[in-house]
């Protein structure tokens, strides 16, 4: 699939300027390999990683917030995850879901060689089903709530996740959506964005809208890689 220029950065000058400034020079030797093993196996499909600069926020969030218990929903190959991981305090683990472990084994031998494999926990599953499973796990088994979750799978359904992870995030916990500027296309008229962006378009559209009035959490919009909604819960 051909994709347009994912990010908000729309000038790809800019991009590769502040991927080379900033990002490149700190990334991690295995994060790197991983990002070559995608593009090598994907091509052009490796677009759906975050973002290079998305990583590097996540991984100093991670080291700012100093989670103990972190989830991920939608790993793909696990660009995200590992820039989660190795940042995570040493006893920090991952509870990483995505409904296919093909694109997980592609990034796992550098996950491995990075030293980080036994802090995730990978389920293999739609998500709305293992999250009802996290919930029951918590309410029944007294496992412990969750310091951070970050979502990036498939955007129609962010709406009925955020109504999931208020549940399995404590309060003072974050949640990061991801995509919230999709493409830049929030910001167009439907009649300028190609068709097979508009579902979801309108999907992140109606999040974006639900979210800054959600008593539940305090909400700030990062303007990184593709758009990220940073929710702290109050309540
Ligand atoms: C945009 S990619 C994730 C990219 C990843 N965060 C990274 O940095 O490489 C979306 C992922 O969501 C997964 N996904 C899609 N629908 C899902 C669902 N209903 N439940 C769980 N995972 C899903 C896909 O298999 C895919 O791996």
């Amino acid at each position: 699939m051909d994709l347009p220029h994912k990010g908000i950065l729309q000038s790809p000058a800019l991009a590769q300027y502040v991927y080379e400034t900033s990002v490149y020079p700190r990334e991690h030797e295995q994060l790197k390999k991983l990002r070559e093993a995608t593009v090598n196996k994907y091509g052009n499909l490796a677009e759906t990683a975050v973002p290079v600069d998305e990583g590097r926020f996540l991984s100093l969030l991670m080291k700012i917030m100093n989670p103990k218990r972190t989830l991920e929903i939608g790993v793909f190959t696990g660009y995200s995850l590992l820039s989660t991981a190795l940042a995570l305090p040493d006893d920090g683990l991952i509870t990483a879901i995505d409904i296919s472990r093909e694109h997980y084994e592609v990034g796992l031998p550098c996950i491995k060689e990075a030293g980080l494999a036994h802090k995730i926990n990978f389920i293999e599953s739609p998500a709305t089903p293992a999250l009802d499973q996290l919930i029951l796990n918590t309410t029944h088994q007294g496992e412990e709530l969750f310091d951070f979750a970050f979502v990036d799978a498939d955007k129609t359904s962010y709406k009925g996740y955020h109504e999931q992870i208020v549940k399995l995030v404590k309060v003072g916990g974050v949640i990061a959506y991801d995509n919230t500027l999709w493409f830049g296309f929030v910001a167009k008229e439907e009649a300028e964005v190609p068709e097979r962006f508009r579902n979801d378009r309108n999907a992140i559209l109606q999040l974006n809208k639900f979210l800054a009035s959600d008593p539940r959490v305090d909400v700030a919009q990062i303007s990184v890689g593709d758009g990220i909604t940073l929710c702290r819960r109050i309540q």
